[in-house]
């Protein structure tokens, strides 16, 4: 029985081209000046220190990060520091109205389908916790955060890491055997199955002929009840 659902964001309940055109570039627009201007700021003074051990460049400058995180955006790097820098200044723009959070519009009806079953619901993603929650906090179909019951970023680990999974397990507190994880990516699904989860892949865009995992098109394939 199914006791938690833990989803990943991009590419499995909102677009990765929203992520890609609209989030990404807003984040590159307003690195420099962010960094520039609030770098002394406790939060992120340790996302850049967090930058330079993972560039190998301790004594890096702000206008060397600055080069270091445009690389990091244009290559996708999964970097906490980049992650935790991109969830504070994406709040500008979330906040000002300049967009809101994408969402497919089967994922909500999901959701509070899964929730009226009395399952628990997590979001689990390489954007940081306050990314996630602004995300769902903004969203299309508006302020979404009481549905869950928790967040993990990267803190927990990397999310092609089973390790990752075992710790997520354990702070939900629930036996892997009866938490799904949803996510559009196999590997991150092989980890998870590795951990003893059930796993469910989003293929919202093309076929993914090397994964093992169940597929579906949309939230309304998923029943939980049947796994
Ligand atoms: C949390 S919204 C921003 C998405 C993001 O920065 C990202 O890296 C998405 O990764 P995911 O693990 O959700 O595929
Ligand atoms: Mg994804």
């Amino acid at each position: 029985m199914i006791r938690a659902i833990v989803t990943d964001i991009e590419g499995t309940t909102s677009d990765i081209q929203f992520v890609h055109s609209v989030l990404f570039p807003y984040a590159r627009q307003h690195l420099a000046a962010f960094v520039r201007e609030k770098h002394a700021d406790e939060d992120v003074a340790a996302a850049l220190n967090a930058v330079r051990d993972e560039a190998g460049t301790p004594q890096a400058t702000l206008d060397q990060l600055i080069t270091t995180l445009m690389g990091y955006i244009d290559e996708d790097r999964k970097s906490p520091g980049l992650k935790a820098l991109q969830g504070m200044i994406w709040r500008a723009g979330y906040v000002d109205g300049q967009f809101t959070g994408h969402l497919y519009p089967d994922v909500l009806p999901a959701f509070e389908r899964w929730q009226q079953q009395g399952i628990s619901l997590y979001v689990y993603s390489s954007g940081s916790i306050a990314a996630q929650k602004l995300l769902f906090g903004y969203s299309d179909e508006g302020d979404l955060t009481s549905l869950f019951s928790g967040y993990f970023d990267t803190g927990v680990g990397a999310k092609r890491e089973t390790q990752s999974y075992r710790t997520i397990a354990e702070k939900i507190g629930h036996a892997p055997g009866s938490l799904l994880f949803l996510s559009d990516i196999h590997q991150e699904l092989d980890a998870a199955a590795e951990a003893g989860w059930h796993t469910v892949q989003l293929i919202r865009g093309e076929a993914d002929n090397a994964s093992r995992h169940h597929q579906v098109n949309d939230f309304s394939q998923i029943k939980p009840e049947s796994i």
